[in-house]
């Protein structure tokens, strides 16, 4: 493993993201969290997980870098299909999955976030789907999840603003279980309450896992396959390829319609 780590302590593991500087999902980050995520499940001293990100970031995203590889939608439709699917796996993951969340959860990030089962924050963490200021949309399921915890108007301002909220206002919204005064209180939260859920019986735990997600209907996978889609046909606009490579310039982008 070279961006993730584990640790295993009183049937908790804490998984960590480690991709300086800002823990953006990369293609290898996502295998990454593929392979910890079979090891987890069957492994019999695992009980719960916390999410957490090394560094200044929980996580910032999608990796922008490697978007700039990439010419066809087909392609960035499969780069999107890609992430849902190992996020899908993290939301039924039969182990309750608790994402730590400071600094910054932004896009893919977020996304990340919101396929585990529960969100603590600190206070000024920033939150948010910044990606209509690249010319793309959120690709990673986070169209269909947001609404889901934030209602329908609060996930619209949310993803055309593009603006992010602080961890105390994702409180507020629904899209976090509570908010902390710094990292280090963050984690303690987090492993005192998967702690909680590790001393349950597992078969019970598994079963409310399990009832938790037949909350998602066939419309909700018919709208995260139209996300890839659209995904991958906003990415080869001029205005998607504008602002990537704006974000990478380090400049703001000047959007044509085109
Ligand atoms: C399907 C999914 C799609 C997506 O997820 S698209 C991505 C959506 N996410 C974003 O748009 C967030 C982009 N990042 C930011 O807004 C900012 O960054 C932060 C708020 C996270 C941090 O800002 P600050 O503290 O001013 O630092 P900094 O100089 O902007 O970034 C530090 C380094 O981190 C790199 N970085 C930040 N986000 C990403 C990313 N998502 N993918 C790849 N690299 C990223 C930068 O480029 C830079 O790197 P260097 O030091 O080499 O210049």
């Amino acid at each position: 493993m070279n961006f993730l780590s584990v640790a295993v302590e009183e049937y908790v593991a804490v998984v960590k993201v480690n991709h300086p500087p800002a823990n953006a999902m990369s293609s290898k980050v996502f295998a990454e969290l593929s392979a910890v995520l079979d090891e987890l499940e069957k492994n019999g001293h695992v009980r719960a997980v916390v999410v957490h990100g090394e560094g200044r970031f929980f996580s910032a995203g999608a990796d922008i870098k490697e978007f700039t590889g990439i010419e066809e939608a087909h392609a960035a439709a499969e780069l999107a299909q890609r992430g849902q699917i190992v996020f899908e796996r993290l939301e039924k993951f039969p182990k309750p999955v608790i994402a730590a969340i400071h600094g910054a959860a932004l896009g893919g990030g977020l996304e990340f976030a919101m396929s585990c089962h529960m969100r603590l924050v600190t206070e000024n963490a920033k939150l948010g789907l910044p990606e209509l200021n690249l010319g793309l949309i959120p690709g990673f399921a986070g169209t269909q999840r947001l609404a889901r915890y934030v209602g329908f108007a609060k996930a619209c301002e949310l993803m055309l603003t593009a603006e992010p909220i602080t961890g105390v206002q994702a409180v507020q919204a629904g899209l976090a279980n509570a908010a902390y005064a710094d990292e280090a209180a963050l984690l303690e939260a987090a492993m005192t309450l998967a702690k909680k859920a590790a001393a349950k019986s597992p078969s019970s735990v598994r079963a409310v896992m399990e009832l938790l997600q037949t909350v998602k209907t066939s419309q909700y996978y018919e709208g995260v396959q139209r996300e890839a889609q659209l995904f991958g046909e906003v990415f080869t606009t001029e205005d998607g390829k504008e602002g990537v490579a704006a974000f990478l310039e380090k400049r703001k982008p000047s959007f044509s319609g085109k």
